[in-house]
């Protein structure tokens, strides 16, 4: 049952006095009702109501925590290690939240020690880097071993078993997600508001190690492959897109498969990584144009579990602006 406020907002809303509903919901947040807090801040996340404001949604996300909504907290905390849309980040706050939570929630406990293994400075910034080793020159196709601690790998796949949806894909003509036999692995990803500190900081790793910034990686995405699932040849890059995704990043995360392979047809290449190990290859060629050369596959898994942690990297920092209702 959604509190009063909440009620009287909605049915406004309803009516179509979004901006009487979105004051009462401020009132309501104002005088501590954090359902009402709650609400206003996914609408300020969603920009259907009313307008995106990153800012907005992170102040109401904190006050609706402030006032016990469970969501709202890891929605809060995550925002301010990730600074989406702009805002200041504060990772120091973030990590403070991390410990306070650690002391209720066993997933934080372990989410914590990860962090506190890490060699990290002030900002969550790896304060060494691993060594890349090219294996192809045009397009750059790197590997890194090691690039995340078994413990990580373990961490993310728990996390991601409990989150898997299948596999999506965009239909190049009609610009929608819909499922397609391409990819017959299940996938769960982790928009911004879904990163939670341990994974912001191994998504700024994998900007060091890839030279990029964090800000131009899109949501992280983790795919499972049981036996007889695979995603066939296909080009990460995007028809017609200005912000084109320039570079992909493969970690592996769990390596106790056959088949599964990472395959480059066209450069003869092959890939297998131990758990932990990453691949990171252009899919651009020198100006951004897609480079056939780069299409790639998963090949089937022939028997065993592949979970793999994949980040497409665009040209430059994500518009987190629009369209709404557009998932961050
Ligand atoms: O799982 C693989 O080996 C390939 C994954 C892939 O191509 C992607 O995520 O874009
Ligand atoms: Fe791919």
């Amino acid at each position: 049952m959604p509190s009063a406020i909440v009620s009287n907002a909605l049915s406004a809303a309803q009516r179509g006095d979004i901006v009487g509903a979105a004051r009462m919901l401020e009132i309501g947040a104002a005088g501590g009702d954090g359902e009402a807090a709650f609400v206003l801040a996914e609408w300020r996340l969603a920009g259907t109501a009313i307008r995106r404001d990153l800012g907005e949604a992170r102040r109401f996300y904190g006050r609706a925590a402030e006032l016990g909504i469970a969501e709202a907290d890891a929605i809060y905390t995550a925002l301010l290690a990730n600074g989406a849309g702009g805002n200041p980040r504060d990772w120091e706050s973030a990590l403070n939240r991390v410990r306070q939570q650690a002391r209720h929630d066993p997933l934080v406990r372990a989410e914590r020690d990860l962090i506190e293994a890490m060699d990290l400075d002030p900002d969550g910034n790896p304060a060494v880097l691993p060594q890349t080793h090219l294996l192809n020159s045009t397009p750059a196709i790197r590997t890194v071993k090691g690039l995340l601690t078994p413990a990580e790998c373990r961490f993310l796949a728990r996390v991601a078993e409990a989150d898997l949806q299948k596999a999506i894909v965009i239909d190049p003509r009609t610009g929608q997600a819909r499922r397609h036999p391409i990819r017959t692995a299940e996938s769960a990803g982790y928009p911004f508001v879904r990163e939670r500190p341990v994974l912001h900081a191994i998504n700024r790793r994998i900007a060091a190690v890839t030279g990029t910034s964090y800000e131009q990686g899109e949501p992280t995405q983790i795919l499972s492959y049981r036996p007889g699932q695979e995603y066939r040849l296909h080009s990460d890059a995007i028809a017609n897109e200005a912000n084109q995704r320039i570079a992909t990043v493969l970690v592996c995360l769990k390596d106790d498969f056959e088949g599964g392979e990472t395959v480059f047809p066209r450069l003869g290449l092959a890939w297998r990584g131990a758990t932990g190990d990453a691949l990171h290859f252009l899919n651009v060629d020198r100006t951004l144009q897609p480079e056939p050369l780069a299409w790639h596959a998963g090949t089937p898994v022939t028997s065993g579990h592949k979970i793999m942690l994949s980040k497409w990297v665009r040209a430059r920092p994500l518009d987190l602006s629009g369209p709404p209702g557009r998932p961050l």
